[in-house]
């Protein structure tokens, strides 16, 4: 029988708190996301009881109501019709809701808004680099030696595919300058120019800093000498991510600022010049070298914490990893892990998002074995294989949440999965992709702990979800509706 949009979205909107509790709504691929007046309103309960809702939580300032790829066309365009709301972007909806977070959550949204969009590049960085190191890695495959050494005619593909790897991370700065510049709405083109300033090679690469300032090997720090006033360090930030996120939110404003003041016809003229100079001056003058210093105190902090109280540092992340997925928050994670690469020689959190990622496609896996229909079944299958390349939401919003139970296993899965890891020391030197091709982007002599790592991130959820599938079977003594509710 064909769905009654019409009946859906009126019961939609009375568990909302009716129409004029929504100040604005839009749509993604998969879920409905309201602006509410006040979210206190909501009857979730009853909410996700209509007949097309998969789920509803609120985040990010937003109300999102989980109805699935498809589906929710249909029900925001009845939506519209009943309500009169005007059509609104994904944007206008998150910019709206924004505003309704307190600072810390606001800072942890614009991270996440700046690094997913580079979030390829570096992925494409992590998969070469673990091939190189596959490539490069003594004893991998032939017993003392690497297949560079065995098959020397191997060293020009390596040099080569080493360039590529490499080229996300010495000119990150770049690429965060156009990101973040974007985000904090100057020019995309000036802030790429201020993160190029900050890996010139006229200055002494960022990855010689230590030994030059410890003076090991006579090696010296060169500074710019400005009219014999100013001195500072003619050092680069290869890698570095702190220096050009606040040189572009300070290039932005400046930017703003000039604009607003000097007439159309002589910006073009004035203001590009004045905002880089000003802002190049106070990034390499100022900011580049306070944010070295804070970048390593954070990260100390960090590792310290992976040193002193490893279980429970592992048992939080890989407990808390996924749920922050479903509030789109994650890819903060990104800045950190670049930190951590840059100032530690390798991140230990990476690894941990991809057995998440690999414990939530687990679990939906066990839902397609014991999956009644053939709806469910290939909604569990794609939803499984996407999570298993990196992606979860299909995996957590199309299968585990529903249940529930999947969830909650896959959770189970990824603690027990990040403890073991944690405690064996497993690091990465970049960012791969966060699914089953993870161990390739492990440091080389971390791989097999890391793969035990991956069996228990796949056996842990998928045994649980089948063990309590069948359970709910036996009781209800049914096929089929007993896994699923
Ligand atoms: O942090 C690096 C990882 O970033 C992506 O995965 C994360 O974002 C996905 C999309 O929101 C989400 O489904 C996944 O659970 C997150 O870990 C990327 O897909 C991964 O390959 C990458 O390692």
């Amino acid at each position: 029988m064909p769905k009654d949009y019409n009946q859906i979205v009126l019961s939609i909107l009375e568990f909302v708190g009716g129409r004029d509790n929504i100040k604005q709504a839009a749509h993604c691929l998969t879920r409905l996301r309201l602006v509410l007046k006040d979210e206190s309103q909501v009857n979730q309960a009853q909410l996700d009881a209509i007949e097309v809702v998969k789920g509803s939580f609120a985040a990010a300032g937003i109300f999102q109501i989980v109805i699935g790829a498809g589906e929710v066309e249909k029900v925001y365009r009845q939506l519209l019709q009943v309500t009169g709301l005007k059509q609104a972007t994904l944007a206008d909806v998150k910019e709206e809701g924004a505003a309704k977070l307190n600072p810390v959550q606001r800072l942890v949204k614009i991270l996440s808004d700046i690094f997913m969009p580079i979030l390829p590049a570096i992925i494409t960085a992590g998969l070469l680099m673990g091939i190189n190191n596959l490539i490069g890695s003594k004893g991998l495959f032939i017993d003392g030696k690497s297949l560079l050494d065995a098959y020397p005619g191997l060293q020009g593909t390596w040099d080569l595919i080493n360039m590529m790897a490499n080229t996300s991370f010495v000119f990150l700065p770049a690429l965060v300058g156009w990101s973040a510049t974007k985000k904090f709405g100057g020019s995309e083109i000036l802030g790429i120019v201020m993160g190029l300033l900050l890996v010139h090679p006229d200055l002494l690469n960022g990855w010689a800093y230590g030994k030059a300032a410890a003076g090991i090997g006579g090696a010296k720090l060169p500074y710019f000498n400005i009219l014999g006033v100013f001195h500072f360090e003619k050092v680069g930030y290869q890698g570095q991510i702190l220096p050009i996120l606040i040189a572009a939110y300070i290039l932005s404003q400046v930017e703003g600022w000039l604009k607003k003041r000097v007439p159309a016809a002589l910006q073009l003229l004035i203001v590009p010049i004045t905002t880089i100079v000003i802002t190049g001056v106070l990034a390499l003058g100022i900011i580049g070298p306070v944010t070295r210093s804070i970048g390593t105190v954070l990260t100390s902090g960090i590792v310290g914490i992976y040193e002193h109280v490893p279980v429970l540092g592992a048992l939080i992340f890989g407990a808390l990893y996924a749920p922050l997925v479903i509030t789109g928050m994650h890819h903060m994670f990104i800045a950190v892990d670049l930190q951590l690469i840059v100032q530690n020689g390798g991140t230990f959190i990476w690894p941990m998002i991809a057995l998440s990622n690999i414990a939530q496609g687990s679990a939906a896996l066990a839902m397609f074995w014991v999956a009644g229909n053939g709806k469910e079944k290939s909604m569990a299958s794609t939803a499984a294989l996407s999570a298993y390349a990196g992606i979860t939401e299909p995996a957590m919003f199309g299968v585990n949440l529903r249940y529930r139970y999947p969830f909650y296993a896959a959770l189970t899965g990824s603690v027990a999965a990040a403890i073991f890891i944690t405690l064996n020391r497993v690091l990465a030197p970049a960012i791969g992709v966060g699914g089953l091709p993870a161990f390739i982007s492990i440091f080389p002599q971390n791989i097999p702990m890391f793969l035990v790592g991956m069996v228990i991130a796949v056996a842990v959820p998928f045994l649980l979800t089948v063990a309590v599938a069948k359970h709910r079977l036996l009781k209800a003594g049914k096929q089929g509706a007993a896994v699923m509710e």
